[in-house]
């Protein structure tokens, strides 16, 4: 693809259809085929209209975002086609609209529309459009809400995920353990892969692992250590050593030989008596099945009387074999004090029979767990290696969406623009070119807006910054850098080269530098500094003298 100009119909087929089936063109409100008739009606359809789609507010409290979702729209936008079915249920929903309207219908597809967008995985902030849509006004007007779909709950939960990664800390492995409490099966799917984009690790989700290609990772639940009774119902105790060369012909009594010694062992004594022998047959049980993999629940019963006794006793006997066992997962309780308790009984166990790593062994932990408190586990200091993070992360519970919009800006040719009381409402009009201008640090200092026919900003060259309503609200920036932000992934009929859609990693990649570069005071949890979005002084003036122009004068009596 790279810089040749392509037709549309020649591209099409590379572009694989939407990942959700459902996303089809009806996967629209009814008003948007309602107003595409009335627009074919007017004789307006073709006119062509130029839409942003941006939001007004960072989500979850914060001053950054992270755009997600863009190629699943261009995915929707390269396979635009009405079947006939869908055709005759329009006609059956929409009665009394001229047959000629459908004629039409029937043979639009989005060949000359043209998407220009900030990529995927990069960080945004508000009312900079993510995405310039232009086109024929009666279609885009149908791409609306699919695209607004598309991009609200993956933008809201990337960011949400790149929030708990912040929070966790670089060195942390994330889990994303969602899939059962996320809100249907595309909620699921979607979190999976947006979640990894925001720099999770792995997904407990298989279908997610094998569609996206997104690392599956696992522990095992309660049910399987209670469903055990004791070490005597386990039939099958061989297991062949790591190198194959000793047959261990009773698996079990290597572990309760290594029980009974962490019983009696000096560093250990008087921190544990009896231990759960049913808990104890289950992860026998889990090691005979993954001697490589061998990691274990241990707060079914009890986490320092039993589980990780019993845990230990198991890794030892592994250990004996060869094999490495990866670690426990804590699941309830003071998940602090317990992950300090459990590293202090590895380290005691490395000292006392000379195993060395077996300190390090992995902790990791679940259980309602959210931004907050990784947040004061960090304060409070704790052992954890590994998080698994479902319900907070993937309903993104602590807000429900990102409140994206779609807004009109331009037809033939003519900046509109929308009014409100609330000024932050109001939109940005003109068909714009967005630039990102970085300081002498490094760091971004502000996002710029000015129409497509200003002369973009220059390096070394003094600019003037405005706040798009704010009058005093205004700076000189002499940039080091200009990055354009708007891409064009949708040529449509023009000339212009399309932008390659980037794989799940690269795009991963992205999202983790993109949140490396923007400076740490716009990022921490408490009272983040906003990040300053502005306008050119030409458009500027434009914005006002639009606004002055549509806005009735009020009258007082
Ligand atoms: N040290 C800690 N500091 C702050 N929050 C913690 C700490 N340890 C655990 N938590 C959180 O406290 C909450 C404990 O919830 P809850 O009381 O329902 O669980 P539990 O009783 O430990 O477990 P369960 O009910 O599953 O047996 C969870 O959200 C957990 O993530
Ligand atoms: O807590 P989340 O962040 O949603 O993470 C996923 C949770 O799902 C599993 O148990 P489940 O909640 O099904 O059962 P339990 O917590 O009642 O044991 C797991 O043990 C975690 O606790
Ligand atoms: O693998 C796990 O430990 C897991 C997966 C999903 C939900 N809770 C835990
Ligand atoms: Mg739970």
């Amino acid at each position: 693809m790279g810089s040749m100009t392509e037709a549309v119909g020649s591209a099409a087929p590379l572009i694989p259809a939407a990942t959700n089936p459902m996303v089809t063109p009806l996967l629209t409100d009814l008003y948007q085929f309602t107003m595409a008739y009335a627009y074919w009606k007017a004789g307006k359809h073709k006119e062509r209209a130029v839409f942003d789609l941006f939001f007004r507010k960072s989500p979850f409290g914060g001053e950054y975002t992270v755009f997600g979702g863009l190629e699943e729209c261009i995915r929707f936008v390269a396979n635009f086609k009405l079947t006939e079915e869908e055709i005759l249920y329009l006609q059956s929903v929409m009665p009394g609209c001229e047959d000629d309207f459908f004629e039409y219908l029937r043979a639009v597809d989005c060949s000359d529309v043209e998407v220009y967008a900030i990529p995927e995985g990069s960080v945004v902030f508000p009312k900079i459009p993510l995405m310039r849509v232009e086109g024929p006004v009666a279609l885009v007007q149908l791409l609306e809400t699919p695209f607004v779909n598309l991009v609200n709950f993956a933008s809201l939960v990337t960011t949400n995920a790149a929030r708990h990664r912040i929070v966790a800390g670089n060195s942390k492995t994330l889990l994303e353990f969602g899939l059962r409490r996320a809100q249907g099966p595309d909620g699921g799917m979607s979190a999976s892969k947006y979640c990894y984009i925001g720099g999770f690790h792995a997904t407990s989700n298989v279908a997610a692992g094998k569609l996206f290609g997104i690392p599956l990772r696992g522990t095992h639940s309660h049910a399987f250590v209670s469903s055990f009774m004791n070490p005597n119902e386990i039939l099958d105790k061989t297991l062949q050593s790591h190198d194959g060369s000793i047959t261990c012909k009773d698996f079990v009594n290597l572990v309760q030989t290594w029980l009974s010694k962490l019983q009696h062992s000096d560093s250990l004594h008087g921190l544990f008596g009896d231990t759960n022998q049913s808990e104890l047959a289950a992860f026998i049980s889990y090691a005979l099945a993954f001697p490589d993999n061998f990691l274990a629940l241990v707060d079914t019963y009890n986490v320092m009387r039993s589980g990780v006794p019993n845990f230990c006793a198991v890794a030892l006997a592994l250990n004996e074999l060869g094999y490495k066992a990866c670690g426990v997962r804590l699941d309830s309780g003071d998940l602090a004090y317990l992950s300090i308790e459990t590293r202090k009984f590895f380290r005691a166990i490395e000292k006392e029979f000379n195993i060395p790593g077996f300190g390090e062994t992995s902790i990791a932990a679940s259980n309602d767990l959210n931004e907050e408190t990784l947040d004061a586990l960090n304060k409070q200091g704790h052992e954890i290696d590994t998080y698994g993070i479902g319900t907070y992360l993937v309903t993104c519970y602590s807000q429900a969406a990102l409140g994206c919009v779609f807004k009109l800006v331009e037809i033939n040719k003519q900046p509109r623009i929308k009014l409100s009381e609330d000024v932050t409402k109001v939109s940005i009009p003109c068909k714009k070119q967005c630039f990102r201008l970085y300081g002498r640090e490094g760091y971004p200092l502000v996002d710029l807006m000015c129409g497509v026919n200003e002369p973009p900003p220059k390096v070394g060259e003094r600019i003037l910054c405005r706040h798009p309503f704010i009058e005093s609200k205004r700076a000189y920036v002499v940039p080091q850098h200009v990055e354009e932000l708007l891409r064009c992934y949708w040529p449509g009929k023009s000339h212009e080269a399309r932008e390659k859609l980037p794989s799940l990693q690269e795009t991963r990649d992205r999202c983790i530098e993109q949140l490396r570069k923007i400076r740490p005071d716009h990022m921490r949890r408490l009272n983040p500094t906003p990040y300053k979005v502005s306008v050119s002084g030409k458009l500027y003036d434009y914005i006002h003298f639009l606004w002055l122009n549509e806005a009735p004068v009020g009258e007082l009596q």
